[in-house]
């Protein structure tokens, strides 16, 4: 399995994006799949499942083994989607240097990157629908965290937290 440095070592800067949902997230994590594969900014969208409609593997085992690919350093970013995205989020952020968070409109997509420089966002398929949350992951796709940036500082406190407690 390529790491993302392997990507970007070749000059590529564009995304490499993981994708996972549970039953109640598949259908809106295959169309945002669908946009990412034919999206510019993506070099490649790795799929984790579930790939099936009716399967029924608990959100927590598939949010936990894609945050931590993103953790790894294997995946720039990943969209992680089930019911409502709270679980999602919840379980992406227990692994160490994950920023994960829901998101349900455009402007919190944003302020995910730039002000929390979020790597994971979570939807909600019975809270979004296909096209608001089209939208959303095109915003989300249009920012990218500036590490000289005022939230600089207020992140880092994030991580010495985490160091300090979770190292
Ligand atoms: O956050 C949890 C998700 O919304 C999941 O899809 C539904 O979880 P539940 O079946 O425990 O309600």
């Amino acid at each position: 399995m390529c790491t993302v440095s392997d990507v970007k070592a070749g000059g590529e800067d564009r995304f490499v994006i993981g994708v996972g949902a549970d039953d109640a997230g598949f259908a809106l994590k295959e169309r945002l799949r669908e946009l990412l594969a034919g999206d510019p900014r993506v070099a490649e969208v790795r799929d984790f499942g579930v790939r099936e409609a009716t399967d029924t593997e608990p959100y927590p085992n598939v949010g936990l083994k894609v945050a931590e690919e993103v953790a790894a350093g294997r995946l720039d970013r990943a969209v992680l989607v089930c019911g409502t995205g709270i679980g999602m989020a919840i379980t992406a952020n227990k692994v160490p240097g994950v920023r994960a968070t829901t998101a349900h409109d455009t402007y919190s997509a944003e302020r995910s990157v730039l002000s929390n420089n979020c790597q994971v966002l979570t939807m909600g398929a019975r809270v979004v629908g296909p096209e608001l949350a089209a939208r959303i992951l095109d915003e989300w796709l249009g920012h990218r965290f500036d590490p000289e940036s005022a939230s600089a500082r207020k992140i880092a406190v994030i991580a010495e937290y985490e160091d300090a407690h979770h190292g």
